[in-house]
């Protein structure tokens, strides 16, 4: 069994700084870390991956055209990486001249020639497959780009909340996305593989080749054996230098001072605080604290990666030390060669020439299979990662069956029966609903209150299935819900939650969508924001319901130094470039914020949930929950909704959420008073205020006194 890795160990546990990070690396067995050898043995641990990247290589050859594109771009690496050594052929050749022109006084010239056109060939084919190649690589890119874009996005759309939630499902999805937006991760790999193979190759064929051509010289083992060890050398110290990471290790910081000074970055970058900055007056105070923190850090690194390969190339200074002598020897060799047989100096010379130009070429090719080699092990995790993303199982599981069984529950709404529930959120210790039990007949208007924290919102949740109970029952139409089809359930009941948020799409699409099936119709959409009362606002908007609530993407401007107007002489405004594209707004409405006041947002949402509920003509829903759907409504809009929803529910069951006690508690069929998870009491209005000494009716009188 591996040891767990434990920072706490010192015996297996390595401490160290890296500027103001303490690093943790496992000691583990010492192994001498020979260059590939030492990727090879990572690579072997890695081969489990090896189904993935087979998938991986069938998805890509499925994507129509890719299979055409990448046997066109492998020919053309298998030819761009034997041409090099058809070079060093004719260097060679060339060589092979000036010997004999040396030792016979006479030169083939037709020999001389065709040796010429040669190597000019091999040179253009290089330039030409290397363009040919360029271009193939960017629709094949773009396709595998495009491919698991939507693979991507998918794995992420499909998620339930506690498992979108999940930290380790945030990470794992992270990870699964490719850093670049040029490349993906697939093509990454794809194009790793090939460079490996490429380089391997071309190497391989350069050293034969030059170690054929020089066997006949004289001294000429020798000069391929002293430029060689040059090489290692090089290569040695790219290596180490390189070198990432080796087992396991994890690095944590606890310097408050570069914590508090990456916060208050933080806060002056982005939009989210400039309110608070501004009118808190706090502009002069995190100037002062963010120079403060500088000052306490003086000189420490704060970049991690930035130390940790700077300590890494440090290590490598002795070898880099005996690079240098060492690359001068095949000089020194040449020049005590030449002194004993100064008749064979030009050979020599050649031979040296020979040598010393090709092996910047292997220095290349060496240093890139090195690197490639070393990232293989991420890139099959990476392979994995990706594919293992897709494949994350949601917590909420799907039911088998459909929902509602008769369709006539449409009409006169859903019966709710919560049986001894209770529930607490994931990784909490607290029970956010305890031992909660109620049932709501078919049609039945509800209204759940009680304090900040009781539990109203998550009794919502519950119902439409964003979590399940750890205890208990939830039946709907005596169903138990965890056997509902979770589609159909999502389909048939319509929720507004208190903390909704808005997309960053148009505001019709954010209407819209509240009927996937109807997203684009514009009349019903109409209707929606009617009901919600938004619609006379959207059409005062610039672009009306095509205004952007935030807009994702932006325009992108020459990069003029800021408060510019003019560049060389000429006046420059880049206002007019959004009319460009058709729309009348700026930026979107957005800045960061979508530009609406609280209130009109709860109007679209309002509109987006009516889009379903309300404005079909067929009902689609028997159930409707709010949860504080009026929060931020001024008392005129406020009282203009209930009176709607209660006109246009027509027999649906309704549940409200919320802390206000007025007219909608009079007219619940049921009240649920909550405290701290756990129900208090429940009944009608009249009923509970009968109560002198209960809960609701001392809340009930309390929030009355204020309007006496
Ligand atoms: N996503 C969440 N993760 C962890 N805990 C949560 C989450 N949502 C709510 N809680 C906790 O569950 C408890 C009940 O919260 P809930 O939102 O249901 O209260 P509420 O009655 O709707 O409150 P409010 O009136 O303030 O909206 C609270 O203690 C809250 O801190």
């Amino acid at each position: 069994m591996p040891k767990t890795f434990n920072p706490d160990d010192a015996t297996t546990v390595k401490r160290s700084k890296v500027g103001v990070w303490e690093l943790y690396e496992d000691v583990g067995p010492k192994i001498v870390k020979i260059p590939l050898v030492s990727n090879i043995e990572t690579l072997w641990e890695s081969l489990d991956c090896l189904p993935y990247v087979w998938r991986m290589f069938k998805d890509i050859a499925n994507i129509p055209g890719c299979m055409t594109y990448l046997s066109l771009y492998l020919l053309l690496e298998v030819g761009l990486s034997l041409l090099p050594a058809l070079g060093v052929w004719y260097s060679g050749q060339l060589l092979q001249v000036v010997e004999t022109a040396v030792e016979k006084r006479t030169v083939d010239k037709g020999f001389l020639i065709r040796i010429a056109i040669g190597r000019c060939i091999t040179i253009f084919a290089i330039r030409l497959f290397t363009y040919v190649q360029d271009r193939v690589q960017s629709p094949l890119n773009l396709r595998i780009k495009r491919y698991y874009a939507l693979r991507t996005f998918w794995a992420m759309a499909r998620l339930d909340v506690p498992t979108f939630e999940d930290d380790v499902v945030q990470q794992q999805l992270q990870q699964s996305v490719s850093h670049s937006t040029r490349s993906s991760i697939a093509w990454d790999v794809v194009s790793t593989f090939l460079k490996i193979g490429s380089s391997a190759m071309r190497l391989f064929a350069q050293v034969a080749v030059l170690a054929n051509v020089l066997s006949e010289q004289r001294d000429g083992n020798l000069l391929l054996m002293l430029t060689f060890a040059h090489l290692f050398m090089e290569w040695l110290s790219n290596y180490h230098g390189m070198l990432q990471r080796s087992g396991v290790w994890a690095a944590t910081t606890e310097n408050q001072h570069y914590i508090t000074s990456e916060g208050l970055k933080r806060i002056v970058s982005s939009t989210l605080y400039r309110k608070e900055i501004v009118a808190m007056g706090l502009r002069e105070h995190l100037w002062h604290q963010f120079k403060r923190r500088a000052e306490r850090l003086g000189d420490k690194v704060t970049d991690f990666w930035e130390e940790y390969f700077h300590k890494r190339r440090q290590a490598t200074l002795f070898i880099q030390f005996l690079q240098d002598p060492l690359g001068e020897l095949p000089r020194i060799i040449f020049c005590l060669r030449a002194v004993q047989y100064p008749a064979a100096i030009p050979v020599s010379l050649t031979s040296l020439q020979l040598i010393t130009s090709t092996v910047q070429g292997f220095s290349n090719s060496l240093f890139e299979l090195v690197q490639k080699t070393s990232t293989v092990a991420d890139k099959l995790q990476a392979v994995r990662k990706l594919y293992d993303a897709s494949a994350v199982p949601n917590k909420v599981e799907d039911g088998h069956l459909p929902f509602p069984e008769d369709h006539r529950s449409l009409y006169s709404g859903f019966e709710i029966e919560f049986r001894k529930v209770s529930f607490r959120y994931p990784g909490l210790e607290a029970l956010a609903l305890d031992n909660v039990s109620f049932k709501l007949e078919q049609g039945q208007l509800c209204v759940i209150v009680g304090d900040n924290g009781s539990g109203k919102s998550t009794i919502l949740k519950l119902i439409a299935r964003l979590y399940d109970p750890i205890e208990g029952q939830i039946l709907l139409n005596g169903m138990d819900i965890r056997t509902i089809k979770l589609a159909d359930l999502r389909k048939a009941t319509s929720v507004l939650f208190q903390d909704y948020s808005l997309f960053p799409l148009t505001i019709g699409e954010n209407i819209g969508f509240g009927d996937p099936t109807h997203a684009y119709d514009i009349d019903r959409i109409r209707q929606a924001a009617k009901l919600g009362g938004c619609e006379d606002f959207i059409d005062k908007m610039p672009d009306g319901f095509d205004s952007y609530l935030e807009r994702p993407v932006n325009d992108i401007y020459s990069n003029l130094p800021s408060g510019t107007s003019k560049l060389f002489g000429r006046a420059v405004s880049h206002s007019k470039i959004r009319k460009m594209s058709g729309k009348r707004a700026g930026r979107g409405l957005a800045e960061g914020k979508n530009g609406l006041s609280g209130g009109q947002m709860q109007r679209v949402a309002l509109a987006r949930t009516f889009m379903r509920s309300l404005v079909a003509p067929e009902p689609q829903v028997g159930l409707l929950l709010f949860d504080e759907p009026s929060a931020s409504l001024d008392p005129t809009a406020e009282h203009d909704l209930f009176e709607r929803l209660r006109e246009l529910r027509g027999n649906k069951t309704m549940i409200f959420s919320t802390h206000r006690f007025g007219k909608l508690t009079r007219h619940a069929d049921l009240i649920i008073y909550i405290l701290n998870g756990v129900i208090q009491e429940t009944g009608t209005h009249d009923a509970l205020l009968k109560k002198e000494d209960g809960q609701y009716s001392r809340m009930w009188k309390l929030q009355a006194e204020a309007y006496l």
